[in-house]
């Protein structure tokens, strides 16, 4: 699907919506205790809906009722579960570890880029514990169980996803178990965010250098679950307010675990004057001037950056990167490709990318290249184009915010499906 959007500046308010991070993190908890969990989640996104189907083909019963979900313990079934991860990396990488923990055969299927995304380190790790593969990359079939005799060693530089799953199948067993970090751990937010939905599980996890240990297993303390906001998705709406009218965003929690709101401190620093009350994140267009940003402990937020850097004055530096290469496209090109595609300046490097600032991009026509943070990205982009944008490929968009269009011409946006 392709979206033609007029150059319209975007004015109003908007309610962020379920954090997807928050969402697969409770899911797997909640299936894992020894009750049922409840819980709101208002945007069921491709990712979300991924976790769920593999939960349920775990042996999880979910209810859903509008946005309403009660997810009940996994019920080991007789057949051989096959879970399809779609093109979600947390779902696989989450759902590797917990599922060898708990069945002695299960079959991964993912789609799109999944299956070409990083997954060795944690495969290695994994068959050191004693489960077989029948392949290094998805679709494969796993046979044997997990065990947890010695203690796993995990690079903590390619994905950040690879502790968090472990760290969630570790809360399986009652038993201690230690997770050596063997090299620099990037996005370590993300994995504070693990640990702090286990622990509302009653686990404990005890963090010192590279070693983290865990202890206890699950039970539900957490009959009743709360879901943070987004601030992933937030921030293309933040970013549109930094460049055109005022956006208010809503619901937001200032205090969140999320490394992406750290948004509001990058916008500060290009120049972007911000007003916070309560939950509410408003954000004033200034004078926006180039500046140097370390990528490794949010990379989700580099397409829209990327998008103010390109009529902020000077120079932006997007550094520290390589992951990048990795997410639903190579991040890093498909930025720069849509950068120069609508007439602004964008240079690639190994592991970042630099942005020069003009005046005002011309418009164009952007490949998403399946990615649905170019998506939004593109179309926050629009604002400040003379001409319109075209998104080829637009329905990437549905792997974390399938409404993303809806709230974007509520706020007065001129799209046009085509
Ligand atoms: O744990 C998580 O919820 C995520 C971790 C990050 O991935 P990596 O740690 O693989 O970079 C991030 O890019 C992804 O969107 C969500
Ligand atoms: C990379 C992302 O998610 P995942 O790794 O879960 O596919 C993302 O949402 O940008």
């Amino acid at each position: 699907m392709n979206m033609l959007i007029e150059s319209i500046n975007l004015k109003g308010s908007v309610k962020a919506i379920t954090s997807k991070s928050y969402a697969h993190r409770v899911l797997i908890c909640a299936a894992l205790s020894d009750k049922s969990t409840t819980f709101k989640i208002d945007e069921f996104s491709e990712d979300i809906l991924a976790t769920i189907s593999c939960l349920e083909e775990l042996g999880a019963k979910i209810e859903i009722d509008g946005s309403k979900i009660v997810v009940y313990p996994i019920v080991k079934k007789e057949t051989i579960p096959i879970l399809n991860c779609k093109e979600s990396g947390s779902t696989l990488r989450f759902l590797l570890p917990v599922a060898t923990t708990i069945y002695e055969r299960v079959i991964f299927k993912g789609e799109g880029r999944l299956p070409e995304r990083p997954l060795s380190d944690l495969v290695e790790e994994i068959e050191n514990h004693g489960v077989k593969f029948s392949s290094r990359t998805i679709p494969f079939e796993t046979e044997g169980k997990l065990n947890y005799k010695e203690s796993f060693n995990i690079s903590g530089n390619i994905s950040s996803q690879y502790i968090s799953g472990l760290l969630l199948a570790a809360g399986i067993l009652e038993d201690e178990v230690e997770i050596n970090i063997t090299t620099k751990l990037e996005s370590k937010s993300y994995i504070d965010l693990t640990v702090e939905v286990m622990e509302k599980y009653g686990i404990e996890i005890v963090e010192s250098g590279n070693k983290i240990v865990k202890r206890k297993s699950y039970k539900t303390i957490y009959r009743e679950a709360t879901i943070e906001n987004d601030w992933s998705n937030a921030a293309f709406f933040l970013c549109a307010s930094a460049l055109g009218d005022l956006i208010s965003v809503e619901e937001l929690n200032l205090k969140s675990l999320q490394p992406d709101r750290e948004i509001v401190s990058i916008l500060r620093r290009f120049g972007a004057k911000i007003e916070v009350k309560k939950n509410i994140v408003n954000v004033y267009r200034r004078t926006l001037k180039g500046i140097t940003i370390e990528l490794s402990e949010h990379p989700d937020l580099l397409p829209v950056l990327a998008v103010v850097a390109s009529i902020s004055k000077g120079e932006t530096k997007f550094i520290n990167g390589k992951r990048l290469r990795f997410k639903e496209s190579d991040r890093i090109k498909s930025t720069v490709e849509m950068i120069n595609n609508l007439g602004g300046m964008a240079m690639e490097e190994a592991d970042g990318l630099t942005v020069i600032g003009i005046e005002k991009l011309k418009g164009g026509i952007v490949n998403s290249r399946g990615d649905h943070r170019i998506v939004m990205a593109a179309a926050v982009a629009s604002i400040v184009c003379e001409n319109e944008v075209k998104i080829v490929g637009s329905e990437a968009v549905n792997k974390s915010y399938p409404k993303f269009f809806e709230d974007f011409k509520i706020l007065g946006g001129d799209i046009c499906r085509q």
